[in-house]
């Protein structure tokens, strides 16, 4: 039996962490969700796989670098045997990109020389087909992505969007692997002296084929979204030295009424809260919070006089609103002050069950309500687990990403969340 952890994860967000956790345990592996740096104090984790969350998405590419770098320190001082790079499935990144630079960087650190990059997570409709990524039928490009406020999409070929963001000495060193290439289970030379190695993929089967494809081949760093990792964590656990045989923790929600948190704009996350208007909703008016009209208080008062199951605080607005708010207010302060609204709502309402809906908005609710670990439940949909915070305080907590889940998910969540409560 080993005693260290097989696989070390670094995620670019908190929402993709947990996305990650969910497939590696439903892959076999126990799973650990580490948030953020500061919570990497010394421990021994007793667990197959450690996920750390860093919010390095679109920061600046210094600061992901360094923060990435300090996150595989900790992950090779756990010992961790394989390490993966996670980011969006749909691979946002902003125009001056970190999921390049990060590459780039581990495979320096780790002394590999190649890294797949795999996005695809067919689950969620996230597939890659002779390099162009789709979301369901449509283009990346075309998707409602393209319209993200904080990283749109306008190109779908994986290979130009990862070529400008990678050092300029290697912007030619990137093949394909198409799915005639998986079909016939070996890579050609030039895909075996690829620095980067984009990979088709539109089902399971495909993921299963890179796995094992991969497991043949000398050590690579393994990056993209969470589809491979479920396959990545079968191959790995069925070696057999995996070290716990529990993988989904119980998770047992306190019976109190839910906070559901959307700061997501997305189209899915717009539809989830009006699905869900049985809710008491508020709404969050980004001119009025900038202007000082909007304060914490009003929310959290209103939170209290409300009777029901969950409440619903949200600023999600579309596309045409949120492009006036952000030339109004300028995009980077207003999504800080939103965040930390938000984030807020989360600490100050002392609710014990939450539901966050956004990427960024996980990143500052769980910061702000300094969680240093998850274990990781049952998931509400692909990719959304309940976990439940590691401490006293046992706060159960969903991080959903934008684009994530059906336009119950929400009904989805509150039901589980009942249902675990229940069984407690
Ligand atoms: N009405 C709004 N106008 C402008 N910005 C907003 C508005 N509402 C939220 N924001 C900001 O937009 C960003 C939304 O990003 P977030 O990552 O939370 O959601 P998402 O992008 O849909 O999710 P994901 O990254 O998981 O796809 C946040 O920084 C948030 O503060
Ligand atoms: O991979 C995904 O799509 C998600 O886990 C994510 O990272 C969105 O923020």
């Amino acid at each position: 039996m080993a005693t260290k952890p097989l696989l070390g994860v670094i995620a670019d967000d908190f929402t993709g962490a947990s996305d990650m956790a969910s497939f590696l345990v439903k892959g076999g592996m126990s799973c650990i969700q580490i948030n953020g740096l500061a919570s990497t104090h010394k421990q021994t984790l007793n667990s197959d796989a450690i996920v750390l969350a860093l919010k390095t998405r679109t920061v600046a590419v210094e600061q992901a670098l360094e923060q990435s770098l300090q996150a595989l320190e900790f992950l090779l001082e756990q010992g961790c045997q394989y390490f993966y790079f996670k980011y969006c499935s749909t691979f946002d990144s902003t125009a001056k990109g970190n999921i390049g630079p990060v590459i780039d960087a581990l495979l320096a650190r780790l002394n590999l020389v190649q890294a797949i990059i795999c996005p695809a997570l067919p689950a969620n409709g996230r597939t890659v087909y002779q390099g162009h990524l789709f979301v369901y039928q449509q283009l990346l490009s075309d998707s409602p992505l393209k319209d993200h406020p904080l990283t749109p999409m306008a190109d779908s070929r994986v290979a130009e969007l990862l070529r400008p963001q990678v050092a300029p000495a290697y912007q030619q060193a990137i093949e394909h692997l198409s799915i005639d290439d998986l079909n016939a289970k070996q890579l050609n030379p030039s895909q075996q002296q690829a620095r980067y190695l984009i990979c088709d993929c539109i089902n399971q089967q495909h993921l299963s084929q890179i796995a094992q494809l991969i497991a043949q081949q000398p050590a690579m760093l393994l990056t993209g979204g969470s589809g491979l990792a479920e396959y990545m964590a079968q191959l790995l656990t069925a070696r057999g030295n995996t070290l716990s045989q529990q993988h989904q923790c119980a998770v047992k929600p306190l019976p109190q009424p839910v906070l559901i948190i959307a700061g997501s704009c997305s189209k899915a996350t717009r539809e989830q809260i009006a699905e869900a208007n049985a809710l008491p909703q508020f709404c969050v008016d980004p001119v009025k919070l900038a202007k000082g009209e909007l304060k914490l208080k009003h929310i959290l008062d209103w939170i209290h006089q409300q009777q029901a199951p969950a409440v619903l605080v949200y600023s999600s607005q579309a596309p045409e609103q949120v492009s006036q708010t952000q030339q109004l207010l300028g995009q980077q302060n207003i999504a800080e002050k939103i965040e930390n609204l938000l984030a807020q709502t989360a600490v100050q309402s002392k609710a014990s069950n939450i539901v966050v809906a956004g990427g960024e908005t996980s990143g500052a609710v769980v910061s702000a309500l300094n969680i240093s670990s998850f274990n990781i439940g049952p998931s509400i949909c692909p990719g959304v687990p309940i976990m439940q915070s590691n401490d006293q305080r046992a706060i159960s907590l969903a991080l959903k990403s934008g684009n994530f889940g059906d336009k119950h998910f929400f009904n989805q969540a509150l039901s589980l969340i009942q249902q675990l409560g229940a069984q407690a």
